[in-house]
């Protein structure tokens, strides 16, 4: 193996003793950062992250509250909550764990949220605002992609970086604060020609596209820092990510790997951004 393997379960944990010291000295002024979940319907791994998300709370010092609802119910209750969390004034933080049931409409819940609310940074108004590069809150998958290759200590600027996948939560957001670190940047998407090649050029590439082990080491340039995003079961059933671990690890400089990469990283960022709302 010639890879360095970015550690993302240590990088999320040295964050998170610094959020921790951060919680306690925004409760001495008398504030408590208060996250509010909602979950609908039972999937299982959706009701996994919820828990992590609520357990991460509690770690932090910061308060949490679970709205579990039912598969069946309507758009209009869900809205009518989100409302009530809205003005909720020991609520800092709304997230509505995705994906929704079918018959909700995920944009309009979206688009319900305070936008001073949206630790998801998913609502309009906050995507616009990292389009301009003034923002308070970041897409979490996304900023704790940044913070891992932070840690490798490469220097985004004037790299060649290539995002695959053009996803409104992970490729575009990713490709945006890529952007605003000078680097250079190319989103691929199932309709790119000359993939192999593309991916190639890239000194930094970043996978999203939720297929296994799509991206094989000879996509890889020779050191380049390799980032997957992926969360896949293989034919065995065991996590695997977008990236084929075993021939990038021989190509690449730096690999994140499924589990312990960019995972840990996302709910991290969750109470970054809990945090930030709060002390607001
Ligand atoms: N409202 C949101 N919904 C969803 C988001 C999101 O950011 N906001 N992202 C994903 C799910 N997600 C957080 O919600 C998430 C996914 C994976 C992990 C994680 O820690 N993965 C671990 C493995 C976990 C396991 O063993 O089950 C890892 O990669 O090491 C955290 C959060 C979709 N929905």
């Amino acid at each position: 193996m010639k890879a360095t393997i970015i550690d993302g379960k240590a990088v999320a944990a040295s964050l998170r003793s610094q959020l921790k010291d951060q919680v306690a000295a925004l409760k001495e002024q008398g504030v408590v950062p208060g996250l509010a979940v909602i979950i609908v319907g039972d999937d299982p791994a959706s009701k996994v992250y919820v828990s992590n998300k609520e357990k991460a709370c509690a770690e932090v010092g910061m308060y949490s509250e679970k709205y579990a609802l039912p598969a069946q119910t309507t758009q209009e209750e869900l809205l009518a909550l989100v409302e009530k969390l809205n003005n909720k004034p020991n609520i800092h933080g709304i997230l509505c764990q995705l994906p929704l049931p079918k018959h909700l409409d995920e944009k309009a819940v979206i688009e319900a949220i305070s936008p001073k609310k949206d630790v998801d940074a998913f609502h309009a108004q906050n995507v616009g605002r990292i389009m301009i590069g003034d923002y308070k809150f970041l897409p979490c998958t996304p900023a704790g992609i940044m913070e891992l290759i932070k840690a490798t200590g490469i220097d985004i600027t004037g790299k060649e970086c290539v995002v695959v996948g053009r996803s409104n939560i992970v490729g575009k957001p990713m490709a945006m604060l890529l952007l605003h670190q000078n680097g250079t940047v190319t989103i691929c998407h199932s309709r790119t020609k000359q993939l192999k090649e593309v991916c190639r050029r890239a000194d930094i590439l970043v996978v999203a596209i939720g297929k296994a082990k799509f991206i094989t080491g000879d996509m890889i340039k020779n050191g380049a820092v390799v980032i997957d995003v992926g969360m896949n079961r293989d034919e065995n059933g065991k996590f695997c990510g977008d990236v084929d671990f075993d021939s990038a690890s021989e190509v690449a400089g730096y690999l994140t790997p499924v589990p312990g990469g960019v995972g840990p990283m996302t709910i991290t960022m969750l109470l970054k951004n809990t945090l930030t709302a709060a002390a607001k």
